[in-house]
């Protein structure tokens, strides 16, 4: 997909990732390992925020220079997915945040919230692919500043250069923010049982209790909560989220209407497309807990909600007669048939196909977009509907949708 450029919120100029912002003792700096020589090739490193009065001391000064920020939050091991949401943002606002935090309070106590992969060091060389390189010489000024000037952040150990040669302060479009439960979560206490939780949590009642909130119930008040804390730490003007978790993503727009939120409003909070791998495999953290062999199953999710989207398209296309429209349960009953031919396929395939991989539906559904109820009867058309649903393949658990009837951003 390709993001147009829009214009940056009251900058005079075109704003330009690496040209200083000017008149300040406080900016954030980035410093620029080079090696010595004409025209040497320096990969970017990414200043690390850790505290509240650090954000806020950052957000204070874009807000007073003007910069729009977004913010992408994930919970780290990143992928192509997560760089892409970082990559749209940063061609649409001077300033990106990626808020980096493996939130307790969404994980049951039964789920992996201990085994969820935390990688920061891989995650900030891969994000460090998304800044452009800085191509420059041996003439270039020199700044001995090595941390992000005044504002004490620090760049992570793995981005200090060594030993360090003629490094450049320049801005950073790119920060992240990397809290510990300790600052997301101020009263402490427990933060997984909720039954035994104390302080606040946020509830978007009637539209987190179905699909994936009816498979795991504490999940959205967790998103919820985390979100409406991030929203208030990095007060973005936009928010980016994947489409992969659509029915997150979709109940986000919602909380942020209800609560009033300006930072950012319902309609800055942009919702990207899903990156795929070629065989169809929606890109998720939860994918390396996959075997090789459990790799070759997995697309089966992919194929099963895609016969779904076949089949409307070709009533739709081909049926003019009311009377024959397909219904949303023909729909789940397409993509719910796909899941059990793999199955029975996996009974009798060798190691090499996927044999022996234990694949489990959790379950299909087709939802209203705007109220999340399911689809009953004949679909019609002009309708706006996704298509989701969720596997177990071994233990780990995969979901992904399809859209009918509207894009996303
Ligand atoms: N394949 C993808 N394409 C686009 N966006 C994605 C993709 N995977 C994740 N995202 C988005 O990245 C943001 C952070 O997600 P998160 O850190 O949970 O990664 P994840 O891959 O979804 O992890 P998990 O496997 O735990 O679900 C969310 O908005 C999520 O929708
Ligand atoms: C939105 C989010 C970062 C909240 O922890 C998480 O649910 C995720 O990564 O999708
Ligand atoms: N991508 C959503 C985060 C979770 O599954 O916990």
């Amino acid at each position: 997909m390709i993001i147009p450029f829009r214009p940056c919120l009251s900058t005079s100029a075109p704003f330009s990732p690496f040209r200083p912002i000017p008149g300040s003792s406080t900016s954030i700096s980035l410093d620029v390992p080079i090696k010595r020589g004409m025209g040497s090739i320096a990969a970017p490193r990414i200043p690390v925020i850790r505290t509240l009065p650090q954000l806020r001391r950052w957000r204070q000064e874009a807000r007073e220079r003007k910069l729009e920020v977004g913010v992408v939050p994930t919970m780290g091991a990143l992928h192509e997915g997560h760089l892409n949401l970082v990559r749209a943002s940063m061609t649409r606002h001077p300033l990106t945040v990626m808020t980096l935090f493996v939130n307790p309070m969404q994980f049951a106590p039964t789920e992996d919230l201990s085994s969820y992969p935390r990688q920061l060091d891989r995650d900030l060389s891969l994000l460090s692919t998304t800044l452009p390189s800085l191509s420059t010489s041996s003439s270039s000024s020199t700044n001995p500043s090595r941390s992000v000037r005044g504002l004490g952040i620090s760049e992570h150990e793995s981005f200090r250069p060594n030993p360090p040669q003629s490094p450049t302060a320049v801005e950073s479009p790119l920060v992240v923010f990397a809290p510990s439960p300790e600052v997301m979560y101020p009263l402490k206490g427990e933060l997984q049982d909720l039954g035994r939780h104390k302080g606040v949590s946020v509830d978007v009642k009637g539209w987190a209790e179905v699909m994936e909130g009816a498979s795991r119930p504490q999940f959205f008040k967790g998103v919820a909560t985390v979100c409406t804390k991030l929203f208030n730490a990095v007060e973005p003007d936009h928010a980016y989220f994947g489409q992969k978790d659509i029915q997150q993503a979709l109940l986000l727009k919602i909380m942020v209407q209800d609560l009033l939120l300006s930072h950012p409003t319902s309609s800055n909070l942009h919702i990207l497309p899903t990156t795929r791998a070629p065989s169809g495999l929606a890109l998720s953290s939860r994918n390396a807990y996959l075997s090789k062999f459990e790799l070759l199953v997995a697309p089966v999710l992919h194929r099963a909600l895609s016969s779904a989207v076949d089949l409307y398209n070709s009533t739709t296309t081909s049926l003019s007669n009311e009377e024959n429209q397909v219904t949303g349960e023909d729909l789940v009953a397409s993509a719910t048939r796909a899941i059990l031919d793999e199955q029975e396929r996996l009974l009798s395939a060798s190691e090499d196909d996927g044999g022996g991989v234990e694949l489990r539906l959790d379950y299909v559904e087709v939802f209203d977009k705007h109220t999340f109820e399911p689809v009953r009867g004949k679909v019609g058309t002009g309708r706006e509907m996704v298509v989701a649903g969720a596997v177990w393949v071994g233990t780990t658990r995969l979901i992904d949708n399809l859209l009918i009837g509207w894009e996303v951003d």
